[in-house]
């Protein structure tokens, strides 16, 4: 079974404009895909695409009949007027999250996201990192079959850091497929099953670390190696 197929011909944000072209992937149960590649390459509106939140496309994007999935995009977005406690039970009763679970799943990753003091604050006015978790948390309580994060590193302190790494583990296990683009090359090695390597909107490698180092010409080389034998290091 397959959680999420996509084969994406073209995409843009205008009609006669393609920002990105020929990215297929498959995305299973279990599976942790890293999208990686350079800054404007074209990850977030390779997500975007599939999310359905870009108008001008061409190809094919399938998820699982049945599959729920949430998306935690690089930029929060909160409603103004509502606090963190507000917002969990918003996304609990439109995702019609079980009392008890809910209970359960929030005050677990209110309190090890360290945020358990802060859910009569507006996320609106947290600080960058905070704002993070509280999108994660929210991502969290529902437990969704597939997860679509748009870089979820950068930002957050170490504690939480390792609190999503085991988070991420654990949401694997459980059978979530998980689409993640990231610029952190060392943590994505370590925690990537496959990675989708983007440049100037094509798929310029994917696969397992192996196939990336095989592509990459860098057999032993590191992902961060294999992404600048690709990319090309403009310093060097
Ligand atoms: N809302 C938009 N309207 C028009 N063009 C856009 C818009 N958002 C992004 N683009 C363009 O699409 C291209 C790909 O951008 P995208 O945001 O997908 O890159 P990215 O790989 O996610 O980059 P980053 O690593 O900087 O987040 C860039 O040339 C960018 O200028």
């Amino acid at each position: 079974m397959v959680l999420l197929d996509v084969s994406i011909k073209l995409a843009g944000y205008e009609a006669e404009k393609s920002v990105i072209s020929d990215i297929a992937f498959e995305l299973n149960p279990g599976e942790l895909i890293g999208v990686i590649g350079p800054n404007g390459a074209g990850k977030s509106t390779t997500i975007k695409t599939l999310l359905g939140l870009i108008e001008h496309w061409k190809g094919k994007v399938f998820f699982q009949d049945g599959a729920s999935y949430t998306y935690i995009p690089e930029r929060p977005i909160f409603y103004d007027e509502l606090t963190l406690q507000e917002h969990i039970d918003f996304i609990a009763a439109v995702e019609e999250v079980d009392s008890e679970i809910l209970q359960e799943r929030s005050s677990y990753y209110l309190k090890n996201f360290r945020m358990d003091q802060h859910i009569h604050e507006l996320p609106a006015t947290y600080s960058k990192g905070m704002q993070q978790k509280a999108m994660l948390i929210l991502a969290l309580i529902t437990s969704p079959d597939i997860y679509i994060i748009d870089e979820p590193f950068i930002g957050l302190d170490p504690d939480a850091m390792k609190l999503l790494l085991t988070t991420i583990e654990r949401e694997k296990e459980r059978g979530a497929g998980i689409l993640m683009s990231t610029h952190v090359l060392d943590t994505a090695e370590r925690v990537c099953d496959r990675f989708l390597l983007i440049i100037g909107g094509e798929l310029k490698a994917g696969g397992t670390l192996e196939e990336i180092r095989v592509s990459s010409g860098r057999p032993e080389g590191t992902l961060y190696d294999c992404y600048h034998a690709i990319n090309g290091y403009i310093n060097e």
